[in-house]
């Protein structure tokens, strides 16, 4: 996918948002669109996703199924969760049975009786997200994502966005709260001054020195729990419990299957640091 030297404002007498934005999005890119308050952010996302059009130059080669989560969910619809779900499904062409999928991997099954303008804030924006991720999409753009999250749906979005970028969708989010930071791979653009440049591999923070953690977890919770770390930026190694050098019980339990575990990288038994320079 391609901008093209997009240039775009809200009216004729309005001031130019954008001015002669060029980006190239590859499949699977995870892509982060960082700046201060009021420069176009928004805007540059509402153009990727197609529901602005560029006043000049273009938007090219923009997957066919685009998922779109607004920064505020317009919640003043006459609709119960479930049913407004089960709509945008209709709508997609998506089985009905795949909104379980979402609305438990989001922890919002509570909420499916509710009316969307009763909701709080924190779970609208749940069912912004939900809708935006039950089609599938190629591009998926979302404004915000982890704003009023609750901690257990913040550390699941990381995952949800890298199983997207792994099935070769694009995925581009505004996060001004950092919680991609750590997502290997994640490329950045920044908005300022109406123009969009990518910041290069390698700037930002100093990289921390690295340490191993080793953590023992029940058999059954190893997969998932090492899934939400590798998508937080972690490497992490599956083996079995028990090699801790000290600490009460280890080594006295029975080690698991590894093959129960899901791990496909098993042999060393640490969860640590990506590079295995360990201090
Ligand atoms: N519907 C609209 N009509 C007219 N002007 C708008 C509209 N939406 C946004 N703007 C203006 O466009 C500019 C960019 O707004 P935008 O919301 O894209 O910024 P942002 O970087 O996402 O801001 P924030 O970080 O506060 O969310 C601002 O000057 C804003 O006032």
């Amino acid at each position: 996918m391609r901008v093209a030297d997009l240039s775009f404002r809200y009216g004729r007498r309005e001031p130019w948002v954008l001015a002669g934005v060029d980006m190239t999005l590859g499949a699977g890119d995870v892509v982060e669109i960082v700046g201060p308050n009021g420069t176009g952010k928004s805007t540059l996302l509402r153009l990727l996703a197609g529901l602005l059009r560029p006043v000049r130059g273009a938007v090219e080669d923009r997957p066919p199924v685009v998922g779109y989560a607004p920064e505020r969910f317009p919640a003043a619809q006459p609709f119960t969760v479930a049913g407004y779900l089960r709509h945008m499904a209709a709508i997609r062409k998506v089985a009905p049975g795949d909104v379980d999928e979402w609305t438990d991997r989001l922890g919002m099954d509570h909420l499916l009786g509710q009316r969307l303008p009763d909701l709080s804030k924190g779970s609208a924006h749940k069912v912004g997200l939900a809708q935006a991720l039950l089609c599938r999409p190629g591009l998926l753009v979302l404004d915000e994502p982890f704003a009023g999250l609750d901690a257990a749906t913040r550390a699941e979005l990381p995952v949800v966005i890298a199983e997207v970028s792994a099935r070769g969708g694009t995925v581009v989010v505004s996060d001004h709260q950092g919680d991609l930071r750590g997502l290997p791979g994640i490329r950045r653009y920044e908005v300022a001054d109406r123009s969009v440049r990518e910041a290069a591999a390698g700037t930002g923070p100093e990289p921390e020195r690295l340490a191993v953690l080793e953590v023992d977890v029940p058999a059954s919770e190893a997969a998932r729990l090492a899934r939400r770390l590798r998508a937080d930026g972690y490497a992490v190694r599956i083996g079995p419990a028990g090699l801790a050098p000290s600490g009460p019980g280890s080594g006295e339990r029975e080690a698991p299957d590894l093959r129960d575990l899901g791990a496909s990288d098993v042999g060393d038994s640490r969860v640590g640091p990506r590079s295995g320079e360990a201090s």
